[in-house]
């Protein structure tokens, strides 16, 4: 722009020239002074600069460094842009703010010129407007929703906030981990205490090499700045004085020897228009897309010093998250629709593709309808697997993330042994010796684990407490999820120990309490943004990253080329908390011989549940409490010691038991009679028993029975739908022990605790649910177990008819 250039500084030369010969004529005439003709050789200089500026306008439009802040006001009617040095090359203040309405219009100009003329992204915009509440960026409106504008301060504590994050800029560039460029646009302040503005100032200092531009409004002793004096007096006409930029003076004067006017009020829609062109150019550019996530050459991270993921762009570039010494674990929160899934896929998806799986092992626990994992394991639909994920929880009970929870402190201490073995201290000197993977551990909507008093609650608090304290040395890591303040805050109160052990919050939109008290990142951004801070929620380390909505056919593609790379790791177990389980689907090496098998352990591994029938004393099974689901956990037993060559005798007192895995049928009113013939090695399977009748002789060789059965391989399987007659048929706490299992279904903890112990009373029944207790193999608080059901397709087969002998084969 040479010819601009030089026409500027040939007038600026003549402007001062007649400035001063104007001070000395009104000095001698006054007023009448202003009525002196003009100065031929001044007009043509003048008419020399607008035909120049004219020609450059373009050019000076497209320019950072420079900013048309206004116009200067020549003779004959004509203006001429005021252009001063901004940007790198100058900051630009106003001694009164943006209550004054040219003073608003050069904000907006302002912006949308440093936005515009960057590339997106290359700009960040923290505004300040305490006097007008932000008015003076309202028509911006589009660039604040797309994270541009990043935070508009219309309090003094905010207007605090949004001065550190410039701070924190100015921090970031010295240390060299930023490039881009932050405008600081205060456009009013009004009773700012003087520290604040002693901050700014400080900025204006520090910030034009690094960093940071400042537009002061209302500050007029802003250092580095040109400086646009509003004039007094009636005569002014609204006009401007501004003084020399200190980076390019415009003359030899302090100020520039003509008069300026404010920019001109723009047609709002052409303001409209740009901020929204600006906003869509930014979006366009900060979105990566699902696949973007996908490195180029798959599996090639090394976890030893820690894993890392591409979630996003954020105005300085690619966001990168990691598990690591400093950011371990991750906490997680925002409402429902606020991206929560979409966020977690990404990651793990991203995660899943950067990584070999003996690299990284995934753990994934949903305990509500929240997030669910379909993604990772098999379906009906498609039969692709995330092979990572090694056990997975879809609407998990608290039971099997405490089971989760328990595998991986298991873990730690395996590995904690090999690292002494070996003497190393970090996962990074293990990974040197053996090839561990790195573990990540996804809870989502993890309060419901830490929900109550109970013994869950508590062992879910200690584990987890154990893993965020430790996890860091051992290679494991936790993502807590939640969309409740109350889900964060159950963690917090619990122990604030784990709490501060999760550096890495991460905010979407309306996530409350993961962040700091004092920082309110995450209600200022919009579907599709997040919040990512690791430093514990600190306000002012925040950063703003957009992250791609996820992709269908981008995961089945990375599905099946996983499944392809590594055909021969298995799906991962999954545990479907919503799910009835049935006996037809247990595995061959499930099925023993003497085992009667009753449900599947809510467990990591999900192993089929039941009770041995050996020659111990005791070995019988009470199945208690009248949930139908008890016959057809009955069913289960007895079909699967029938499959086994166990000689099953059936009888039914409810008239709605299946019994034709059995291989013989007692009729009801034959049952008190027979006890007294049962052959060796016959398993009674009875359902029902609370409505057998049984006289006090019936009782007493029941009683028999239950004592020297096992001796001879005769067992009882038996469901009593009433606890009282349970106990009355064995003979109260003098038949405790020759009732060794027992499957409870719907009786409270309070009501069985008596029989079986204390440890029991915290029992609370709940559907598709029993308890396994087995006097013999534990003394703890029995196993959780999904009884088995009949399959749908497996109709009741509605009252057996007794036969006329007491004994009655019913199957070779
Ligand atoms: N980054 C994104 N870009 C575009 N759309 C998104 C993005 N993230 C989420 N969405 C959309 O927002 C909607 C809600 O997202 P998501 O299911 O992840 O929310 P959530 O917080 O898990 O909520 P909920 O638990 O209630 O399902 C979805 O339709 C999703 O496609």
């Amino acid at each position: 722009m040479p010819g601009f250039q030089t026409a500027l500084a040939n007038a600026a030369a003549g402007c001062d020239a007649a400035a001063a010969r104007l001070a000395q004529v009104a000095q001698r005439l006054g007023d009448a002074a202003f009525q002196t003709p003009v100065d031929p050789e001044l007009l043509a200089a003048e008419r020399q600069i607008a035909d120049a500026a004219a020609a450059s306008a373009q050019q000076l439009r497209t320019d950072p460094g420079l900013l048309h802040a206004g116009r200067i006001v020549l003779h004959e009617g004509r203006t001429v842009p005021l252009i001063v040095p901004f940007g790198e090359r100058g900051h630009l203040a106003t001694s009164v703010d943006a209550r004054v309405e040219g003073v608003a219009n050069l904000v907006r100009t302002a912006i949308l010129h440093a936005v515009g003329t960057r590339e997106p992204g290359g700009l960040r915009v923290v505004g300040i407007d305490t006097a007008t509440l932000g008015a003076s960026f309202a028509p911006l409106r589009p660039l604040a929703d797309a994270g541009v504008i990043e935070a508009v301060a219309t309090d003094t504590r905010a207007a605090a906030d949004a001065v550190a994050l410039a701070e924190a800029q100015v921090a970031e560039h010295i240390a060299g981990r930023r490039t881009d460029r932050m405008l600081l646009v205060v456009a009013s302040l009004s009773e700012a205490p003087r520290t604040l503005v002693e901050r700014i100032d400080a900025l204006a200092r520090s910030g034009l090499a690094h960093g940071v531009t400042v537009l002061g409004c209302g500050l007029p002793e802003l250092p580095q700045a040109a400086v646009m004096h509003a004039v007094d007096g009636p005569a002014s006409q609204g006009r401007v004085a501004i003084t020399n930029p200190p980076a390019a003076p415009f003359g030899r004067g302090e100020r520039l020897a003509a008069p300026v006017d404010w920019p001109e009020t723009p047609d709002p829609s052409f303001v409209a228009g740009e901020a929204l062109r600006l906003a869509e150019r930014a979006k366009a550019a900060a979105t990566l897309t699902f696949a973007d996530l996908i490195p180029a050459q798959p599996e090639s991270g090394d976890p030893a010093k820690g894993l890392e993921v591409l979630i996003g762009r954020d105005a300085a570039g690619e966001v990168q998250l990691r598990f690591d010494d400093a950011t371990p674990h991750w906490l997680v929160g925002g409402r429902t629709g606020g991206g929560k899934t979409v966020f977690l896929l990404d990651v793990l998806y991203g995660l899943a593709s950067r990584y070999a799986p003996s690299d990284l092992a995934l753990f994934l626990l949903d305990f509500k309808e929240g997030v669910s994992f379909t993604e990772f394991i098999p379906t009906d639909r498609d039969r692709s697997f995330i092979p990572h994920a090694r056990a997975v929880g879809v609407e998990s009970d608290r039971e099997y993330g405490l089971a989760v929870l328990r595998t991986l402190s298991e873990e730690m201490t395996r590995r904690s042994t090999v690292m002494k073995n070996y003497g190393v201290a970090s996962f990074a000197k293990l990974r040197e010796h053996e090839a561990y993977p790195r573990i990540v551990c996804v809870a989502d909507e993890f309060q419901v684990l830490l929900a109550g008093n109970d013994k869950v609650a508590s062992e879910a608090v200690a584990l987890l407490e154990e893993l965020a304290r430790k996890g860091r040395s051992y290679g494991v890591h936790l993502v807590l999820a939640s969309q409740t303040i109350s889900g964060i805050e159950a963690l917090w109160a619990k122990q604030d120990s784990i709490f501060g052990q999760f550096s890495m919050r991460i905010a979407l939109p309306g996530a409350r309490t993961v962040l700091a008290a004092n920082n309110d990142a995450a209600a200022r951004i919009s579907l599709g943004q997040v919040v990512v801070n690791t430093e514990g929620g600190t306000a002012g380390a925040d950063r703003v990253a957009r992250f791609p909505d996820t992709d269908s056919h981008v995961m089945h593609r990375l599905r099946e080329q996983l499944g392809e790379a590594h055909k021969g790791v298995g799906a991962p177990r999954v545990f479907y908390g919503y799910r009835p389980v049935h006996l037809a689907e247990a595995l061959p090496g499930e099925r023993k011989p003497g085992r009667a098998l009753l449900g599947r352990e809510v467990s990591l591994r999900l192993d089929a549940a039941g009770a041995d029938l050996d020659r111990r004393p005791g070995r019988h099974l009470a199945v208690l409490g009248s949930d139908p689901v008890g016959g057809e956990a009955l069913e289960a037993a007895a079909e699967s010691l029938a499959g086994n060559g166990t000689r099953v005798l059936a009888v039914d007192f409810t008239g709605n038991a299946d019994l034709r895995a059995a291989t013989d049928r007692v009729a009801p009113e034959a049952f008190a009679a027979s006890l007294g013939e049962i052959p060796d090695g016959t398993v009674i399977a009875a359902w029902g028993l609370d409505a057998a009748a049984l006289d006090m002789k019936a009782q007493q060789a029941l009683r028999a029975l239950l004592r020297t059965g096992p001796a001879r391989g005769v067992h009882l399987l038996g469901w009593w739908r009433t606890f009282r007659r349970f106990t009355d048929d064995i003979g109260g706490s003098a038949g405790r022990e020759d009732v060794a299992c027992a499957l409870v279904l719907n009786l409270p903890g309070g009501e069985i605790m008596g029989h079986f112990g204390p440890q029991f009373q915290h029992w609370s029944p709940r559907a598709g649910r029993a308890l396994l207790i087995d006097r013999h193999a534990d003394t703890g608080g029995g196993k959780l177990v999904v009884p088995f059901s009949r399959m749908e397709d497996q109709a009741a087969p509605g009252p057996q008819r007794s036969g006329g002998t007491p004994i009655e084969r019913t199957r070779p």
